[in-house]
């Protein structure tokens, strides 16, 4: 096990959480033991940003710090929400290197770097895995921004993964197609170095999508941006919270980023040529 030299974090590794309780032993001593073998051992805390969940989740971090993991929870009883949730994180933390991730476990797979594999009932899905996190760290060195991607050819997605969720998250990209050519900027695990984070302009964190967010409004340089091929599997203990009103809310950010990016001015264009295409559309076939 590790212990940290807090006065001398260098990565700060987020999770937002609601009701994770069930999760949050196995994370965090899989996240240490990953850590422990790589150069970041002494450098990382853990910081868990719950939402109130009131399932034990404060006493289980209270009783992992008792065993020396340098692991802390900030409890929120007035906001609710992923992405503010990671934001708070980000603003708490001392690391020049951020990583959010699930709480979860789900599968990754780094290409370049050696392969973990959580082994559960013989199949080698496990899930977000933190053993991957030094790798994630690693590609931070160099890189400004760090996406963990579903969709590089050398990642797999778990066959138990649903039909209608593929489908979700294949149009929720195709929307964000205009915002950032970045693969995957739904996927919840990613790292940014903390002076981009800083400077991201009106932030307004909204429902699930904060990797998309800070792409957007950190004006990070394509150049700088990593993508790293993960394995996505299904998680591990718990439900998913990823519900009807967390869609909505998708569109309403994504109707924030199209205008903080390409202003009124673009979306009046790209209007009156919808119109446009339609009344030709309506003439082809005969109505006017
Ligand atoms: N603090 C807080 N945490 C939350 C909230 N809602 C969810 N979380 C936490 O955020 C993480 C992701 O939530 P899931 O419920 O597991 O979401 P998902 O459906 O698996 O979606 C995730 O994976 C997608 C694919 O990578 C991502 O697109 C999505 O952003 C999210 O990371 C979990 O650790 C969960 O506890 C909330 O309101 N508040
Ligand atoms: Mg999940």
């Amino acid at each position: 096990m590790v212990r940290t030299r807090s006065s001398q974090i260098k990565a700060s590794i987020i999770v937002p959480t609601y009701k994770e309780n069930e999760n949050l032993r196995s994370l965090t001593k899989r996240l240490f033991q990953a850590i422990a073998s790589s150069s970041y051992s002494h450098w990382v805390e853990l910081i868990v940003v719950d939402d109130n969940s009131n399932d034990g989740s404060a006493e289980t971090v209270a009783e992992l710090q008792k065993e020396g993991y340098n692991v802390r929870i900030v409890v929120r009883t007035t906001e609710r929400g992923l992405s503010s949730a990671v934001v708070r994180g980000f603003q708490e933390s001392q690391g020049e290197y951020l990583v959010c991730m699930d709480a979860d476990l789900q599968v990754c797979q780094p290409l370049f770097f050696p392969v973990f594999l959580h082994l559960k009932n013989g199949v080698d899905w496990s899930q977000h895995p933190p053993e991957c996190i030094p790798a994630l760290l690693a590609l931070l060195d160099d890189s400004s921004f760090v996406q963990a991607t579903r969709y590089h050819p050398s990642s797999r997605t778990n066959e138990n993964w649903p039909l209608y969720r593929k489908i979700i998250s294949e149009g929720a990209r195709v929307l964000a197609r205009p915002l950032t050519s970045v693969s995957d900027p739904m996927s919840g695990l990613f790292g940014i170095k903390k002076e981009y984070f800083l400077k991201a302009k009106d932030m307004n964190p909204l429902g699930f999508k904060i990797a998309l967010d800070l792409l957007v409004k950190s004006n990070i340089p394509f150049r700088a941006i990593a993508e790293f091929p993960f394995d996505f599997g299904v998680r591990q203990e718990g439900e998913s919270k990823l519900t009807g009103k967390v869609m909505l809310r998708y569109l309403e950010q994504l109707a924030e980023l199209y205008f903080w990016k390409f202003g009124y001015s673009l979306i009046l264009f790209l209007l009156v040529i919808l119109v446009l295409v339609m009344f030709l559309l309506a003439k082809i076939a005969g109505f006017m």
